[in-house]
């Protein structure tokens, strides 16, 4: 009888066709006694964490991964956390943190296409992502979470934001940059938690600017008027590239401060302020992230973490390059990330 290929026998099979990427699978990043560093069964939700929440506490640690990719490492090595939700069932959750483990990545050095891509080869099909941001509005106050649904692009191209290039075109509907199905799940858990210290904007514009350096009030003005709700250093390219790697992929973001815009009605935005807010609601950050795994690992959201309705879009979004034209080391590259879709 034929045996299911385990993940790890499907990764050893891929770098054994892609003897560049050959070395590194597995190889614990730092051991752990007790904690295995391979797992065998495919991983389809995964979170990545931001400023403030480098690890998921309160899950039960499974594995610890090493992965690497065509696109290099990840910013940390993978977690996958056992999520026991409360009607028993027990689901593998992959946790990047997106700084890496002690936040050492800037905005701009956030290893998004070997996240991505790591995430991808797990099996992964939804992503939580988490942010710190700025409000723009004064209705957004600090510690208000918000789902956004809009992202306008204030970065200024530094950043490698696309798996298509170098011999490959590919181009990919980007017109809502989040899934509106995942944000319906989201926005549901957000508001059920709402009256125990969370409050939830269901919508709202996200400016993804470059950094590391914030804004200056010209520019927060600027944004106010375009009618931007929140922003962030780290939204672009991780969404990009998530709608690239056809993962379904929304955002909660729980904004830290005012920006600068306020003037001498408010303290400009520091790092201070960020992390105190961070730090004193974690807890409700990790209850919402808790609450949509819970509904998530429900049967009935089987077909959405899954992100069927995603499924094969890149075989023609990204075919457009004839085969003789295509770069050979980019093709590698995509064959890997999307085994069978380019032979
Ligand atoms: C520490 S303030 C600026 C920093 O905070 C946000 O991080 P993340 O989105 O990863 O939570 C913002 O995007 C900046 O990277
Ligand atoms: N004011 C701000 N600007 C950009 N990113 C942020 N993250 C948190 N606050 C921010």
């Amino acid at each position: 009888m034929l045996q299911r290929p385990t993940l790890f026998s499907r990764l050893s099979s891929r770098f054994a066709s892609f003897p560049a990427f050959s070395r590194s699978i597995a190889i614990p990043y730092r051991k752990m006694a007790g904690v295995p560093s391979t797992y065998s069964d495919p991983v389809h939700i995964a979170v990545i964490g931001g400023t403030g929440i480098q690890s998921l506490p309160g899950f039960n640690l499974a594995a610890t991964l090493t992965i690497d990719t065509p696109w290099g490492s990840p910013s940390s090595p993978i977690s996958i956390l056992h999520h026991d939700s409360p009607s028993g069932k027990s689901t593998p959750i992959a946790f990047i943190s997106r700084h890496g483990l002690h936040h050492e990545l800037a905005p701009h050095e956030v290893k998004n296409r070997a996240n991505i891509a790591a995430l991808r080869s797990l099996g992964v099909r939804t992503i939580i992502a988490f942010s710190a941001v700025g409000s723009l509005q004064e209705e957004i106050r600090p510690r208000d979470f918000v789902v956004p649904d809009q992202i306008i692009d204030r970065t200024k191209g530094i950043r490698p934001f696309t798996y298509f290039e170098g011999g490959m075109v590919g181009h990919v509907g980007f017109g809502d940059p989040f899934d509106e199905n995942l944000a319906k799940i989201v926005r549901k858990c957000g508001h059920a938690l709402e009256g125990e210290g969370v409050t939830l904007h269901d919508k709202g514009t996200l400016i993804c600017m470059e950094g590391p350096q914030f804004s200056t009030r010209a520019e927060s003005n600027l944004y106010r008027s375009w009618g931007g709700s929140v922003i962030n250093m780290s939204a672009l390219p991780e969404a990009k590239l998530a709608k690239e790697a056809e993962i379904a992929y929304q955002m909660i973001c729980m904004a830290t401060d005012y920006d600068c815009w306020r003037g001498e009605a408010g303290e400009d935005v520091n790092v201070e302020m960020v992390m105190g807010h961070m730090k004193a609601n974690a807890e409700n950050a990790r209850r919402f992230v808790g609450a949509v795994l819970d509904e998530l690992s429900k049967e009935e959201h089987a077909e959405q973490i899954l992100a069927k309705h995603l499924e094969g879009m890149m075989k023609f979004a990204g075919g457009i390059t004839h085969k003789q034209g295509r770069g050979e080391e980019v093709e590698k590259k995509l064959k890997w990330l999307f085994p069978g879709y380019f032979d």
